[in-house]
């Protein structure tokens, strides 16, 4: 049974003043979406894979999700790691990407015509209601040709998107559980933020059972939000990243800002409520036709696929 929606259903959103930002608007079948969000809650947060408890050092087991509960589990990384004690990333052994990560972002960047992605990192981010993720610029670890797919999933989440300075316009989008954004070329490096996430979805049993999942995921799907990005990490840069970057925007604080930067944060993150959330399900129907600009036509290629996302 196919996971991804039919590609002749998919739309796709791009604006006319951020070429290189894009949405692929709802593209994976809600009993899909339970799928992705089973494995964000019981299969990724497992050691050996970093999560929020094990860097703050209060939990380090298994069964991560179930011990430490929906309130506690905030991030897990993906992928390459950075190792806590050397204060370095490591460079060999590497651990590998989920196979289906690595796929579905090949999938994604390849349907939009950007560079094929081969990616080797990917950050889960965890939003109970109250949660909101501050803003940053995904720059030091990221081989920036590449883009950054963001995948969502469970509640919806109003999405702050600005310029390569905390001082540029900034605008409000909202994101729903399915949707998929990408951020290529200039819009790769632009500080990005979510101040709030929205109740908006609700999954069904039915939708469950289809799954094959348990009833605590759906709980959970019902009422948080979770989000998986997937990136392509640069090799000679990988030393160079510091963990004051990487603390700053996983603990959701402003650690290490000056007080101009903290400023400038709380100003970005209030401009969705200065500003109306931009509508951007206009997208074109695909494929064949056009994206919202009739000067920038996007043709998708039907996906070429067979693999369990
Ligand atoms: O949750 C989101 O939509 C954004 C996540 C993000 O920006 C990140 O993980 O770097
Ligand atoms: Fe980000």
């Amino acid at each position: 049974m196919p996971r991804l929606r039919p590609i002749n259903e998919w739309t796709v959103s791009t604006f006319d003043d951020r070429p290189g930002l894009y949405i692929l608007n709802d593209v994976i079948e809600n009993y899909a979406q339970l799928k992705w969000l089973n494995r964000c809650l019981l299969e990724y947060p497992e050691p050996p894979n970093i999560t929020n408890a094990s860097v703050e050092g209060f939990y380090e087991g298994e069964n991560v999700w179930r011990t430490v509960g929906n309130q506690k589990l905030r991030w897990v990384t993906l992928g390459n790691h950075y190792n806590w004690s050397s204060k370095e990333y490591e460079k060999r052994p590497r651990f590998s990407l989920p196979t289906e990560l690595v796929e579905i972002a090949r999938i994604f960047s390849k349907l939009l015509g950007l560079k094929e992605m081969k990616s080797d990192a990917a950050i889960v981010n965890y939003y109970p209601e109250k949660a909101t993720l501050s803003p940053h610029v995904d720059r030091s670890e990221r081989d920036h040709s590449c883009p950054l797919i963001s995948i969502s999933f469970g509640q919806s989440a109003v999405y702050l998107t600005g310029g390569p300075s905390l001082d540029d316009p900034v605008e409000a989008l909202m994101l729903h559980s399915g949707d998929v954004l990408v951020m290529d070329g200039d819009q790769r490096l632009v500080y990005h933020a979510v101040p709030k996430i929205v109740k908006a979805k609700q999954f069904t049993e039915e939708e469950r059972e289809l799954a094959g999942v348990d009833k605590s995921i759906l709980t959970y799907a019902n009422s948080n939000r979770v989000n998986i990005t997937i990136r392509q990490l640069e090799e000679k840069k990988l030393a160079e990243i510091s963990l004051e970057s990487c603390m700053c925007i996983r603990t959701h604080t402003y650690r290490g800002s000056s007080t101009k930067e903290k400023y400038s944060k709380r100003t970005f993150l209030r401009a969705w409520i200065l500003s109306p959330v931009r509508e951007h399900k206009t997208g074109c129907v695909l494929p064949g036709a056009r994206s919202s600009s009739p000067t920038d036509p996007i043709r998708l290629d039907p996906p070429t696929h067979s693999g369990d996302y």
